[in-house]
């Protein structure tokens, strides 16, 4: 498939609608995606006759994340470069979307994870529905939340990005729309009428698009098994200064199915991973996106290389090549991953640059806890 056709292009007045079309691997981002995401985006933005960008999946998702199939080819070959190549021109879409100058609509009808949540979230318009799966499910792949989401994550209500970036729960709509990770919610049935009137908007003014969202959206019920209603014990918990204190907070918990839910994730989690996640999300909260950015860069360069723990190929091999979902995570245990280790991951790899992000005019009111 040429790459052009795995991102579609559609023109209607001043509006550019892309579609994310790579339906069969859940439109899973390919570097082509990336690369043409990129310079789409670019061109928008100099283009004075595009006034607002919206963004979709075709089919069941909206984006699975990373096309991970492809990474774990090049590690295999020893090539850890190639995949860095990959991380840094997505974040760099990332980070064009986080200060872009015009608006942006990401319909989220169906499922959002990791890679996928990058390329929407930074964006200020996240319409969610009930078809809407969302997830950062990096720790049970020896991975970490990346994309900028120790920005977009680390300021969510309390302690609810923690919850979401170290277990990799599931949100449905409603839960996004609660916690700010969407900004609107309505039925997939009005997508198509919703966007034929942002196709009528003709402007880049963000308060007449959020006029025309405002009129259709919906407040959803919180499902009665929903994470959001335990934000009292998710704030109690996933507040700990470590991993270790975290879940010794929910073992003290009363039990119940979600407690040892919550904690079985955590248990099955890759210890590295959950270590450098947590103190990524930390960092997060007191730095800018493109900050978040850099440092989420120079860790999954230490991932990628494998020069502390090779737990990302094994998480590939166990949960999406072999399917056992017995991956061998080294080091094992919670303990065995000590502060030192931890400590590396945050610092520059040797002879690899730092991510070179390009001046942007639209930093850093505009780019700061919005959510
Ligand atoms: C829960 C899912 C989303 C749906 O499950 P399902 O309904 O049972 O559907 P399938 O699992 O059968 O998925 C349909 C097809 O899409 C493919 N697919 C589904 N996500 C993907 C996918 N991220 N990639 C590459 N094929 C996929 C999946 O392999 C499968 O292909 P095939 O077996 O050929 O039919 C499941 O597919 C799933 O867990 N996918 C992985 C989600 C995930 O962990 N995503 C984000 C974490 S990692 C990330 O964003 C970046 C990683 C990355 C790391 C290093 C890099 O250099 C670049 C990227």
């Amino acid at each position: 498939m040429a790459s052009h056709s795995q991102v579609l292009e559609e023109e209607k007045s001043s509006v550019r609608i892309l579609t994310l079309n790579r339906p069969k691997q859940l439109n899973a981002l390919s570097f082509q995606m990336i690369s043409r995401l990129l310079q789409l985006f670019l061109a928008y933005e100099e283009d004075p006759s595009v006034k607002l960008v919206i963004l979709k999946g075709q089919g069941r998702a909206f984006c699975a994340g990373g096309d991970v199939s492809a990474v774990v080819r090049d590690i295999g070959q020893g090539n850890w470069r190639l995949g860095a190549k990959f991380f840094a021109d997505e974040y760099m879409l990332n980070y064009v979307m986080a200060t872009y100058t015009k608006p942006q609509v990401s319909i989220l009808n169906g499922i959002v994870m990791g890679g996928g949540a990058g390329v929407s979230v930074h964006g200020p318009f996240r319409i969610a529905t009930e078809n809407t799966v969302f997830a950062m499910p990096e720790t049970v792949l020896g991975l970490f939340p990346d994309v900028g989401a120790s920005y977009f994550l680390s300021r969510l209500p309390g302690f609810f990005g923690e919850y979401v970036c170290l277990t990799g729960a599931r949100l449905d709509g409603a839960d996004m729309l609660a916690c700010g990770l969407a900004t609107h919610y309505l039925p997939s049935t009005r997508l198509t009428a919703l966007e034929a009137e942002l196709c009528r908007v003709d402007s880049s003014d963000p308060t007449l698009v959020s006029a025309i969202l405002d009129a259709c959206t919906q407040n959803p019920h919180l499902k009665q098994q929903s994470a959001y209603h335990r934000l009292d014990v998710i704030d109690r918990c996933f507040s700990g200064r470590t991993v270790e204190e975290i879940i010794a907070a929910l073992e003290r918990e009363a039990s119940d199915d979600w407690i040892s839910t919550t904690i079985r994730a955590l248990k099955k989690a890759s210890p590295a991973s959950l270590k450098i996640s947590l103190r990524s999300i930390r960092e997060g909260r007191l730095q800018g996106v493109g900050q978040c950015l850099s440092r989420e860069y120079r860790m999954v360069c230490h991932v990628l290389k494998g020069d502390i723990s090779k737990d990302f190929v094994e998480g590939c091999r166990a949960i999406l090549i072999d399917k056992d979902k017995n991956p061998k995570w080294e080091p094992w245990r919670l303990e065995e991953m000590k502060d030192r280790m931890v400590e590396q991951y945050f610092k520059r790899v040797e002879e690899e640059e730092d991510l070179k992000l390009p001046a942007r005019k639209n930093l850093p009111a505009l780019a700061m806890a919005k959510l």
